[in-house]
């Protein structure tokens, strides 16, 4: 039986999330992001503006972009640090552990969904798991690295969920230093519901200001033309 499977082993709760991997979130979204109607949709950019707020409160960032595109993918991008390029101690380049490891989100390791403002950080890798299709871009020194990941069936009916489309490259210099993420929600998960609302996200962004006083943040909707800046001095 599992248990005896278990018994014996020392079984941690990382080990059972590693283990699990990306697939666990497409078979049960809910317990990541709460459920797969609109408000589910709008947690998978609240996970991925969560962490460029946590690089503005390390000090680090002074503005956020959010532009979402014709196609109903989005686009965060920050003026923070750069999420580090180096190799993880695992052998795989650190973006590729934050995009495809799924990360303790509570006390517990997994914790399960939280009604809070998501997953406080670690939820990259669920708004990868439940798009089509992530792309990020980190702008750290002098250098512009990339990595693609996508989610597809193969020839003998097995998903491949959020696993990376080749390695992290260097496609560029730059002067700058950021990370930028595009990810486009998968209409599977979402049951065809991928368009997220402007009002939604601008509501939240403004508050997302407000909070973070000093913050700069800025929000572009390529389908409609709509654009609107939040600042609250610091
Ligand atoms: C838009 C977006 C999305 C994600 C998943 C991370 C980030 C992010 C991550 C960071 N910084 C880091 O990860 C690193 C910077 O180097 C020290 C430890 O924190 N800045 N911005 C931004």
């Amino acid at each position: 039986t599992e248990s005896a499977a278990i018994a014996g082993s020392e079984y941690s709760a990382d080990d059972i999330q590693i283990l699990e991997g990306l697939t666990a979130v497409r078979k049960r979204p809910g317990m990541y992001i709460g459920s797969t109607t609109a408000s589910g949709l709008h947690h998978l950019l609240w996970e991925i503006v969560d962490n460029a707020v946590d690089e503005h409160l390390a000090k680090f960032c002074s503005k956020i972009d959010v532009t979402v595109h014709q196609d109903n993918s989005v686009t965060v991008v920050d003026n923070g640090r750069g999420i580090p390029t180096s190799m993880h101690k695992s052998g795989i380049p650190t973006p590729q552990v934050v995009f495809t490891i799924l990360h303790a989100g509570g006390k517990f390791g997994g914790g399960g969904y939280k009604k809070s403002g998501g997953l406080h950080g670690v939820g990259a890798s669920v708004t990868n798991a439940l798009s089509e299709w992530l792309e990020v871009e980190i702008y750290r020194e002098g250098k512009i690295h990339k990595q693609k990941f996508a989610t597809w069936v193969d020839d003998k009916g097995i998903e491949h969920v959020g696993e990376p489309v080749g390695g992290l490259e260097v496609t560029g210099n730059t002067n700058r230093t950021g990370t930028k993420v595009t990810f486009k929600p998968d209409p599977k998960v979402f049951h065809g519901h991928v368009s997220m609302s402007y009002d939604t996200l601008s509501e939240r962004l403004q508050e997302i200001a407000f909070l973070n006083s000093g913050l700069k943040v800025n929000i572009k909707d390529e389908r409609s033309g709509k654009a609107d800046t939040f600042h609250y001095e610091g």
